[in-house]
C-alpha cells in the first residue's frame, strides 16, 4: 500500500478538453466537449449529471480510452492519458452504460477472461470475492443469458474492479433498474468508496446523485455549468416554500397574501415560494389569519436538485 502522500490529489483531471465527433455527408461535426475543466477530488463521490447529449459518456469515454479527445489534457490517477495511456487505463473501471457481455459465458467465467484481459496474475485474481461483493456467488456457475437484467448490471460492476482500479466509473448504472435493486448496487457502491474507491458516475437521476454524491457538476451541451459539493449547489437556491393546509378548502389566494408568489395546490393546500431572508415567514402566517382563513397545519420546504439543475439549464437556454 502506498501512502498517502505519494497518491494524486486528483482522480480524474480535465483541462480544456474538447472532442469533436467528424461529421458525415448527413450530419455536420458535432462539437461535444467544448473545453471542459473538471477536477475529481480523490476520494470523493463524483456525480456527473446532465440532460441527453449534454457530453457525459464522451466525457467518460475519453478516460476509458474508448474516445479519442480532439485536444486537451486528461490525467487519470495524475496519469496523463497520452504519456502512458496504459497506465492511465489500468487505473480506471469504467461500467458502461449498455449491457455488453457474452451471453454464453458464466458470471465466473466472464471475471476471469477480464481479469485476464488486464493481464492480473491468476494468484491475485478476486473472482470469487468480487462475486460475493456483488451478490452473485449462487449464480458463479449460471449462464449470463439466464441473468436478470439487475444481475447483469452488478455483473458488470464486478467486471469493472477485476483490476482493482482507484477510481469507478458507472456511466448511468441504474438505468431502468427498478427501486429494490437500485438500493442495493447503491449500497454496493458505498461499500467500495468507504474501501477506498473514488466514484464518478453520470446520472439523469437527480435523486440519486442528491443521495449518493458528495460533489456535482452540471454539464450542459458539452460545456461544465456548475462543479460544486453538493451541499454549496442545493444552497444556490436560496427560495423555500410555506406550505399552508387551511382548515377550510379556500377558493382563491386571499387577497391579503396578493403581494407574494402564492398559489393553491391540487391537494388545496396554499404554498407561498419567499427568498430566505428577504420576507417574513411570520408576517405571511399573519396576513393568512387577517384574511380570516384558519391554519390546520404548516411547513416549510427547501429546494432540491431539480430546482436547481432546471434554474441552471433554463438560464441558459434563455440566455
Ligand atoms: N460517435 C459519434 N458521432 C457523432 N456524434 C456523436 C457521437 N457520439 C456522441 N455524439 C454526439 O455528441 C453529443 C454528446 O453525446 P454524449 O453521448 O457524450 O452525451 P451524454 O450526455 O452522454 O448523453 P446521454 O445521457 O444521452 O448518453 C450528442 O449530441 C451526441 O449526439
Amino acid at each position: 500500500m502506498s501512502d498517502s502522500s505519494s497518491l494524486p490529489e486528483y482522480a480524474l483531471e480535465a483541462t480544456d478538453l474538447r472532442k469533436t465527433y467528424a461529421g458525415s455527408k448527413n450530419a455536420p461535426p458535432k462539437e461535444a466537449l467544448k473545453g471542459v475543466d473538471l477536477r475529481v477530488r480523490r476520494g470523493s463521490i463524483f456525480g456527473l449529471l446532465g440532460p441527453n447529449g449534454a457530453g457525459k459518456s464522451t466525457f467518460i469515454n475519453i478516460f476509458a480510452g474508448l474516445v479519442n479527445k480532439t485536444s486537451g489534457t486528461a490525467k487519470t490517477w495524475g496519469i496523463d492519458i497520452d504519456r502512458d495511456s496504459r497506465a492511465a487505463r489500468a487505473a480506471i473501471g469504467v461500467v458502461p452504460q449498455e449491457i455488453n457481455m457474452d451471453v454464453f459465458f458464466t458470471p465466473y467465467e466472464t471475471l476471469e477472461l477480464m481479469a485476464g484481459f488486464y493481464g492480473v496474475p491468476k494468484e491475485e485474481r478476486r473472482t470469487d470475492e468480487l462475486l460475493e461483493a456483488v451478490g452473485l456467488s449462487d449464480k458463479r456457475d449460471a449462464y449470463v443469458r439466464q441473468l436478470s437484467g439487475g444481475m447483469k448490471r452488478r455483473l458488470l460492476v464486478a467486471k469493472a474492479m477485476v483490476h482493482t482500479p482507484p477510481v469507478l466509473v458507472l456511466d448511468e448504472p441504474t438505468a431502468g433498474v427498478d427501486i429494490e435493486l437500485r438500493r442495493q448496487l447503491w449500497a454496493y457502491v458505498r461499500e467500495l468508496h468507504a474501501r477506498g474507491t473514488t466514484i464518478v458516475l453520470t446520472t439523469h437521476y437527480l435523486e440519486e446523485a442528491q443521495e449518493l454524491c458528495d460533489e456535482i457538476a452540471i454539464i450542459d451541451q458539452g460545456e461544465v455549468i456548475a462543479c460544486e459539493p453538493k451541499e454549496t449547489l442545493l444552497k444556490r437556491m436560496d427560495s423555500k416554500t410555506l406550505v399552508i393546509d387551511p382548515v377550510e378548502p379556500l377558493t382563491a389566494v386571499p387577497a391579503e397574501l396578493a403581494e407574494y408568489d402564492a398559489e393553491i395546490r391540487e391537494d388545496g393546500a396554499l404554498a407561498i415560494t419567499y427568498r430566505y431572508g428577504e420576507q417574513s415567514v411570520a408576517e405571511m402566517i399573519e396576513k393568512f389569519r387577517a384574511s380570516g382563513a384558519r391554519i390546520d397545519d404548516l411547513r416549510t420546504e427547501e429546494a432540491d436538485l431539480e430546482d436547481v439543475f432546471l434554474a441552471l439549464t433554463y438560464r441558459r437556454e434563455s440566455a
